[in-house]
């Protein structure tokens, strides 16, 4: 797993790298930083050779790091104009060190520094200049950004990304694009206002992963993302911080999900019971159903109310599938039978098409209450226990809750504003609250742990899985997920199926394309993805370079 950090939890990795008991000279940091963006933005950009190249310095520690780029790549054999937007005397003394380094490099052919910060910027020449660039570098603001863009920063912003759209410049940002909020992907202005972000192609980040690299809109801004560790003493690396989130990896889920043994039988991979369904929402029952059996579950027992019943009998040889009591969705004395089945069964899911009658309200609950296996809610199980949090909370370790933005909401009472500007902490917030582990699906899905706070960021999915149905198939495959024995725990076990189910969305936008595969065909392409765990599985943008980060 690759640590998510805030910018406090950068600063204080950095403040114990330079000033703890390993003394990296800060200079040195900024050397690392500075050359790791000119070797990695080589290999991306095919040399440096011959190239015109711009580079913006802020007048904090992301300006520092340019003037260490300009150095690198000025050597390399480009012409270098560096656009120091800070006064000399206000850098911190590392920046004013490399400053005085590049000063000395100065010359009109090879690398020509415009000094912005005593004098006002001429538009015309920094216009024609970048049509005659081939590269942006954005050292402009990295982690101590805040707020909106000011000038002179914002219409250089807003510059750099006409020159951008107008030709084939390549933007790459030091740390995070200028204007994105490294805690949770914010981002300046709006996108259609001039003081918004920077848009990059390539992102090269420092030490950690930041949040806003990974949360809409920042995600859009970053481009292709790689992280350096620009030699950060090892145990920092692996300190676990206060208030910790984690970005999944390809390589967490193919340890967790290890080979089935060949002596397993059925028993060994759950009995799953998904007790869903009202009147004629058979469809969510059945694709419920049909995740947890593309999960390899052991054995899959559908209940359904008998009215629906008739839709979902005989559809899917592999699902079992019983219809309970008399009606058209479940009611509370529906539930007794339910309990006695259940002990038999590894794992209890409901929500999928349930309804929203205050009845299957108490059946839910009393299922809740007198059974002891893992439960998985999701969809109008969420809707229906809105308001129960005293309820949840007595049962919330062995709870997993799946809710969508908007489910969230209703949920946890918090507007959907409030739960963007900031989803982990949403996230954290209410899964302590509630004592409760929680799926909060979305793009990216975040998933917390009742047991420990900790936070997980999914890499996996795409918009193509923005449809009804996708969400049902994903109930099924928690639900199948944490009968494996092999599973350690809930929290891990919906890690699991998040990322899977995201990765067997990715594998149908690569072969059947972004407009229109089915949450059927999700399912059916589950199996093939846990088989290529391991290999590399074809998710495009953030996913890779980030998770195999050096
Ligand atoms: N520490 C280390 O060891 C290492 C750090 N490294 C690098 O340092 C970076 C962090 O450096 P940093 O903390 O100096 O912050 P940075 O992003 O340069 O900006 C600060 C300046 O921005 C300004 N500013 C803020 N908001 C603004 C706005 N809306 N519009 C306009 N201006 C705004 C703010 O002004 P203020 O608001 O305070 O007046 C302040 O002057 C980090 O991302 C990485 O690249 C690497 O070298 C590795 C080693
Ligand atoms: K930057």
């Amino acid at each position: 797993m690759q640590k998510l950090n805030t910018a406090t939890q950068m600063r204080q990795m950095d403040h114990a790298a330079m000033y703890g008991e390993y003394a990296v000279a800060p200079a040195i940091l900024m050397e690392n930083a500075g050359h790791a963006v000119a070797e990695r933005a080589e290999k991306y950009i095919g040399g440096w050779l011959g190239k015109d190249v711009i580079i913006f310095c802020g007048k904090g520690n992301n300006g520092g790091d340019g003037f260490v780029i300009a150095r690198h790549i000025q050597a390399a054999g480009a012409r270098v104009y560096v656009y120091v937007l800070g006064c000399f005397q206000d850098y911190s003394s590392e920046s004013r060190q490399h400053l005085e380094t590049l000063f000395k490099l100065e010359d009109r052919e090879t690398c020509i520094i415009v000094r912005c910060g005593d004098e006002n910027i001429d538009w015309q020449l920094l216009k024609h200049r970048l049509q005659d660039s081939q590269i942006v570098i954005d050292a402009m603001l990295g982690t101590g950004f805040h707020g909106n863009l000011r000038e002179p920063i914002s219409s250089v912003t807003a510059v750099i990304n006409e020159a951008a759209a107008a030709s084939d410049l390549t933007v790459i940002a030091v740390d995070i694009p200028t204007g994105v909020d490294s805690d949770t992907g914010a981002v300046s202005g709006s996108q259609e206002e001039e003081n918004g972000p920077v848009f990059a192609d390539m992102t090269i980040t420092f030490g950690a992963l930041k949040r806003g690299l990974v949360f809409y809109p920042g995600r859009l801004c970053a481009g292709h993302v790689e992280l350096d560790l620009i030699g950060m003493p090892a145990p920092l690396l692996k300190k676990s911080e206060d208030d910790p989130a984690y970005w999944l990896q390809e390589s967490d889920i193919s340890e967790i999900l290890v080979p089935r043994s060949p002596d397993s039988h059925k028993g060994s991979h759950g009995t799953i019971g998904i007790v869903t369904g009202c009147s004629d929402m058979a469809g969510a029952a059945l694709m419920a159903a049909h995740g947890a059996v593309r999960c390899g579950a052991g054995k899959v027992f559908l209940r359904v109310p008998s009215q629906t019943a008739p839709y979902c009998i005989g559809r899917q040889p592999e699902i079992m599938v019983r219809g309970i009591g008399n009606g058209s969705f479940f009611i509370e004395k529906d539930a007794e039978y339910i309990v006695s089945e259940c002990r038999s069964w590894s794992v209890l899911a409901m929500g999928p098409g349930m309804g929203k009658n205050r009845e299957t309200k108490k059946f839910i609950q009393y299922l809740i209450s007198h059974t002891e296996c893992p439960v998985v809610l999701d969809a109008d199980a969420l809707n229906l226990l809105t308001g129960e949090q005293n309820f949840i909370r007595s049962f919330g370790n062995r709870i997993i809750m799946t809710p969508h933005l908007a489910e969230f909401s209703r949920l946890s009472g918090y507007s959907l504003g409030e739960i963007r500007k900031d989803i982990i902490y949403a996230a954290k917030r209410f899964a302590a609250a509630w004592h409760v582990n929680l799926v909060l699906k979305g793009a990216p899905t975040v998933i917390v742990s009742a047991k420990t706070g900790n936070a997980y960021v999914n890499p996996t999915g795409n918009s193509g899985m923005a449809c009804g149905g996708m969400g049902d198939i994903l109930t099924g495959m928690i639900a199948a997920m944490t009968a494996h024995e092999t599973m350690p725990d809930i929290c891990t076990a919906a890690s699991v199926g998040v990322y899977l189910h995201g990765a067997a969305g990715d594998y149908c936008r690569n072969h059947v394309g972004q407009y229109g595969f089915t949450p059927m065909e999700l399912a059916d392409a589950i199996p093939k993805v846990i088989s290529q765990l391991g290999e590399a599985m074809a998710v495009p943008r953030l996913q890779h370079p980030m998770i195999g980060g050096r």
